[in-house]
């Protein structure tokens, strides 16, 4: 199997696997800390701990979406797919303030620390969701909020999304989420060169009938830019 494609096979298949950062009850002990995203527009401290995402700072392709992606639409409904402790989401909430964001993930960790982040950073139009793989909401009782959570359409998604998790869910993943893009909407994903950018680019564009272009390519990180059919 070619590891470098993009969702290049289930980790641990057929076999125990150690656990993920995209599990929905990360077993790692917790070891709080916290990273600084500086941007040239913005400066967040984020609250981060093991068993998520790149607790020990903002990653690398994160860094490159954050840096080439243009202005969110401003009183759009945005949408950070595979959201972590909220990086990508909190930076279009400040970006964007009249806007509504959602940010979903599994990680029930990464989503606590989303919420705190939001909190203690004084954002306030934006929500984060547990989902199912499938995009389903997740994890018992909704929480109490104002609205009732953002569904879509969504004018623009931003996203680092979880190529490791093999591309069964990948696909599966992007169909249901990009599949909510508002007419006109534009989704932003970064992807690592060697991860498999480029054939992920063709699939969008062979099999999931989407318009995607490379945006940017820095660091051995590509930005896709995606359209609604
Ligand atoms: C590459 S990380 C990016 C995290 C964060 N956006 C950042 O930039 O630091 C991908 C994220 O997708 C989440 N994820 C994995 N499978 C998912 C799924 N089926 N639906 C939603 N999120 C998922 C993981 O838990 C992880 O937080």
């Amino acid at each position: 199997m070619d590891r470098r494609e993009h969702g290049g096979g289930s980790p641990g298949e057929g076999r125990a696997r150690p656990p993920h950062y995209f599990d929905a009850d990360p077993a790692a002990a917790s070891r709080p800390a916290s990273v600084d995203l500086v941007l040239p527009d913005l400066h967040l401290r984020l609250a981060t701990d093991r068993g998520v995402f790149s607790a020990d700072r903002v990653d690398l392709g994160t860094r490159v979406l954050l840096e080439s992606v243009p202005a969110p639409p401003e009183r759009g409904r945005l949408l950070d797919v595979g959201c972590g402790y909220g990086p990508i989401a909190l930076s279009m909430a400040a970006r964007a303030p009249e806007a509504a964001v959602l940010g979903v993930d599994v990680n029930g960790r990464a989503l606590d620390l989303a919420r705190r982040n939001a909190a203690e950073n004084g954002l306030y139009n934006v929500d984060f969701q547990l989902v199912d793989t499938d995009g389903s909401p997740a994890g018992g009782p909704a929480r109490a909020r104002p609205e009732p959570p953002l569904t879509g359409p969504f004018d623009a998604v931003w996203a680092n999304p979880p190529i490791r998790v093999g591309k069964g869910v990948l696909h599966r993943l992007l169909r249901t989420w990009l599949g909510r893009l508002a007419p006109g909407g534009t989704a932003h994903l970064v992807v690592q060169r060697n991860l498999g950018s480029d054939s992920l680019q063709r699939w969008l564009e062979q099999e999931a009938g989407m318009a995607a272009e490379r945006a940017a390519s820095r660091a051995g990180f590509r930005v896709l830019r995606v359209r609604a059919p």
